[in-house]
């Protein structure tokens, strides 16, 4: 273990547990697990497996380097190191306050102990605890790895440090922080998708809807604008131009009417149960569940990607963690620079199932644009109506790439001078092997005239050092004649 990462101790290591691993593995993490189910290693290769495809994909830069993952045989291994440790053992009060029991006999008393109970309030699970000021709710969303919410819900008991700290630590994991104000049975999100779940459980056993029909009521009406405005900006919008108190006054009354029958609750008979049970095997039965994960996390993908190209809601989040995560090229020595450092997104996939040659094009772009922001040809730059347009590029693709894989592009300044300059890429798989090579003639402009024109003296100045360097790196053969 390197002596700067931190270490995380996961207890539990089940749908969450295994999420939260992920989680932590992917920001360069060390992770230590407890689970006493012998199957529990097997489940969090299948989750790891998932998050290490899904996660990367969200970024336009490479995640930290992975940490290492441990499983123990005793919850004293795991937590003794520990900087955070994350109980996420079965939703049992009992089970849980053992946990914590034995977790305080081991573990430092510096480390955050954090639950993931669904509905536990923190001082139900602080209850019993040697030092309950070391204990918090940090309640996650499945998937742990791509859902960034994660509801904080502390006590008086714990030191305001102490929770500033781990809401920090969460931010860290580009998650989202939601501070409970009170503590409250099952927190904030989870009293909703119960109102829901209660709901649908009614409309199933009155043999109004299936699950499909509910599912289908959900994904192609309100389930899509709850992605990115929640509920009230949603129901703002709905009141028309005279916004949130009209709509209160037109909708309001339907509250008494009632709409719902949230109070009571289905009684879970098994005659309900198999009825639930067998429309969703009719439903979704010809998917394994692994199937059904890829599926929504591809899904997931693609809508965070959006919201991030919008930089909204959770996409905005997404942002800001990558500006954290990006390390700057290095232009310190006479090598080719380090111009990206990513995963091929699903989005970049074609029906021949590789990476389609349109995005060889975006990736070289992309590459030119972070040789221009070092030169100094930033957004700043570009708003006082100078640039670079691309006149001429050649790409040869030499091997496939697909989704999920990591790839890097080394750049080179072939020619600098004037208004001229002349790029090379070689765009490399994680092996060192070389995918495609780009050969890029840049000409600077001036955005008002549409011309081009010479480059400001400070940008040219720059150029002119950078080609000088990289003037000193041997030619490829195929490029040695031009
Ligand atoms: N499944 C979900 O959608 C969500 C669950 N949660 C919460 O996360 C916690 C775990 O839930 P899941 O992962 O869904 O359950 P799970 O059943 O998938 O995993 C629980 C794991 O705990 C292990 N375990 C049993 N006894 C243990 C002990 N004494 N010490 C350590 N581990 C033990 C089990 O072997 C199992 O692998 C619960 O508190 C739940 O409310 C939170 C958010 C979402
Ligand atoms: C069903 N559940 C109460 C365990 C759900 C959660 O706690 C959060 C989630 O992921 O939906």
């Amino acid at each position: 273990m390197s002596a700067d990462r931190k270490t995380a101790a996961i207890i539990g290591g089940g749908v969450i547990g295994g999420g939260w691993a992920a989680r932590f593995l992917l920001n360069g993490w060390d992770v230590c697990v407890f689970d006493p189910d012998a199957q529990a290693q097997r489940k969090i290769t299948a989750v790891l497996e998932n998050a290490r495809y899904a996660l990367p994909m969200l970024y336009n830069t490479a995640l930290p380097d992975e940490g290492s993952l441990t499983y123990c045989e005793t919850i004293s291994g795991a937590v003794q190191n520990a900087d955070w440790i994350q109980e996420s053992a079965p939703e049992r009060l009992a089970l849980k306050r053992k946990v914590y029991q034995t977790t305080q006999e081991h573990c430092r008393a510096d480390a955050i102990i954090a639950s993931s109970t669904s509905g536990f309030k923190p001082s139900e699970i602080q209850g019993c605890a040697t030092r309950p000021e070391q204990i918090i709710v940090a309640h996650p969303f499945n998937p742990v790895y791509l859902l960034p919410l994660v509801e904080i819900v502390a006590t008086d008991e714990n030191p305001p440090e102490m929770t500033d700290r781990a809401t920090g630590i969460i931010e860290s994991l580009g998650m989202f922080p939601l501070r409970v104000r009170a503590e409250i049975d099952a927190h904030i999100a989870d009293r909703f998708l119960e109102a829901v779940w209660r709901e649908a459980l009614w409309l199933i056993k009155g043999e109004i809807a299936t699950t499909e029909e509910i599912d289908n009521a959900i994904r192609y009406g309100f389930g899509l604008r709850w992605a990115q405005m929640g509920l009230f900006e949603t129901y703002r919008i709905a009141g028309g131009e005279a916004g949130m108190r009209h709509f209160i006054d037109q909708f309001g009354p339907c509250l008494q009417w009632p709409w719902t029958k949230l109070m009571d609750v289905p009684e879970l008979t098994d005659e309900l149960v198999e009825m639930i049970a067998s429309q969703s095997d009719a439903q979704s039965g010809a998917h394994t569940i692994r199937q059904l994960e890829r599926m929504r996390d591809e899904n997931l993908v693609g809508i965070l990607l959006s919201l991030k190209t919008r930089d909204a809601a959770a996409g905005a989040l997404l942002n800001t963690h990558e500006a954290r995560i990006t390390q700057p090229p290095d232009t310190s020595g006479a090598e080719p620079i380090t111009t990206l450092n990513r995963n091929v997104p699903i989005d970049w996939t074609d029906y021949n199932g590789h990476m389609n040659e349109s995005r060889y094009g975006q990736v070289f772009s992309d590459a030119a644009d972070v040789v221009m922001a070092l030169l100094g040809a930033d957004a700043e730059y570009i708003k006082g109506d100078n640039s670079y347009f691309t006149v001429d590029i050649h790409i040869r693709f030499l091997q496939e790439t697909r989704t999920g894989q990591r790839f890097s592009v080394h750049s080179r300044v072939l020619l600098g001078e004037g208004k001229k300059l002349r790029l090379y890429h070689k765009m490399l798989a994680d092996d060192g092997s070389v995918i495609a090579t780009g050969e890029q003639m840049l000409i600077h402009v001036s955005l008002k005239t549409r011309r081009a024109c010479e480059p400001q003296p400070e940008i040219l100045a720059k150029l002119e050092s950078l080609a000088a360097a990289h003037a000193t790196i041997p030619l490829p053969d195929h490029l040695k004649d031009t």
